[in-house]
């Protein structure tokens, strides 16, 4: 590999940063949205699309590729990269969330854990150095900690186990992902909602100098303002030159609130999967498709968009498309969603640029607020 793994802060506007990390596959200009391909496709896109829209990375999910097609035929077959015909950057999540979420039957145990596949019950499991021997068969390029999230509300005792076993998952994954330059494999700070577990989980892996660092256990149902407190008190005990993630955030409401405490990576379905219910994100809020309201309207869903998606089409063919479940209906609404994602990022970036992050911020969620006319 030429070139390493490297981040660089560009411009600093309060605590919001503009950066970029610089990998062998590319570049990734932070803040980041990162589209969720959960199995090898960013569900109802082309991967030109996705890069269309402005996506520098996309996530994978180590658990749903291991279980189909495999993880050693994804190797055969050259990696997730060649497979996918995605040739740019990608994050895989490292499968403890998932396991938990999905899979049946799963035993946790200081080893790893062991569970049954959600799709045909076949017997599974996974330790912090097969997640990473995994990652490296699909050649992942950022590559994450397995760890434990915790369910919130959960006492304290359960939080500071699942904390401190996934701190010790962390320095094994950190001997088994050894030394490989063009990649990074990432720390996740866990602490559920409690101040000085976060603080203990975030020194400590920092602690590992590692190459990034991300934020997990929230956005697992708890109100916007428990995450941004946790996001206060924990961002500032993450090394200032190293990217943080906050793991399956969000919308974008929570996108600007968490670019404003620091984070500089996101990864969230909403966008794809309210696509595919009829849901649009745009510059004036939702609209949902659905509505009978749409049925007559000639108008996009948005003139001065550069996608397609959103300038091309009216709402009431769109509408039309939802009502009778027909496939463009998802495509287009999901195109228009990342377009819209990927359009907040640059305009978060350009504005941290120019020092005006928290003014663009108000007048972006006042867009927000006037609604959809
Ligand atoms: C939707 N909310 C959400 N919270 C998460 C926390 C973790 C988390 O704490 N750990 C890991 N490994 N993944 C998480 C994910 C999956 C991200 N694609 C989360 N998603």
């Amino acid at each position: 590999m030429a070139k390493p793994f490297s981040f660089k802060v560009l411009a600093i506007d309060g605590k919001a940063r503009r950066g970029v990390i610089d990998m062998p596959r590319g570049e990734i200009r932070t803040p980041a949205f990162m589209p969720v391909g959960t199995g090898g496709t960013v569900k109802t896109m082309y991967m030109d699309q996705v890069r269309g829209v402005g996506a520098d990375i996309i996530l994978g999910n180590t658990y749903h590729l291991m279980l189909r097609p495999g993880a050693e035929r994804v190797a055969r077959l050259g990696g997730l990269h060649e497979f996918a015909r995605w040739p740019h950057p990608i994050l895989t999540d490292s499968g403890g969330f998932q396991v938990m979420s999905l899979s049946k039957l799963r035993k946790l145990t200081e080893k790893g854990v062991t569970f049954r596949s959600h799709i045909d019950g076949a017997p599974y499991e996974m330790s912090p150095e097969r997640s990473i021997e995994i990652q490296g068969l699909l050649d992942s390029d950022i590559q994450m900690q397995l760890d434990e999230c915790t369910a919130l509300p959960a006492e304290m005792k359960e939080i500071e186990r699942a904390m401190e076993l996934s701190l010790r998952w962390a320095e094994r994954c950190k001997t088994a992902f050894g030394d490989q330059p063009g990649k990074a494999m990432f720390g996740i700070v866990q602490g559920g909602d409690n101040a000085a577990l976060r603080v203990r989980s975030a020194q400590a892996l920092s602690a590992m100098g590692l190459k990034g660092y991300a934020v997990g256990g929230l956005a697992v149902g708890e109100p916007q303002a428990v995450m941004l407190e946790m996001l206060d008190i924990t961002c500032p005990e993450l090394p200032a030159d190293k990217p943080r993630y906050l793991m399956g955030v969000g919308t974008p409401d929570d996108i600007l609130k968490s670019v404003a405490r620091g984070i500089d990576m996101f990864d969230c379905v909403m966008p794809t999967r309210a696509g595919r219910h009829g849901l649009a994100y745009t510059r004036r809020g939702k609209v949902n498709l659905r509505n009978a309201r749409h049925a007559d309207d000639p108008r996009p869903l948005d003139e001065e968009s550069d996608c397609p998606a959103a300038r091309d089409y009216s709402r009431a063919y769109l509408h039309h498309l939802v009502r009778s479940q027909e496939a463009l209906g998802a495509m287009l609404l999901t195109w228009n969603n990342l377009s819209y994602y990927q359009k907040l990022m640059q305009d978060i970036r350009a504005a941290i640029e120019t020092g005006s992050f928290e003014a663009r911020g108000a007048e972006i969620s006042e867009g927000w607020a006037r609604g959809d006319i």
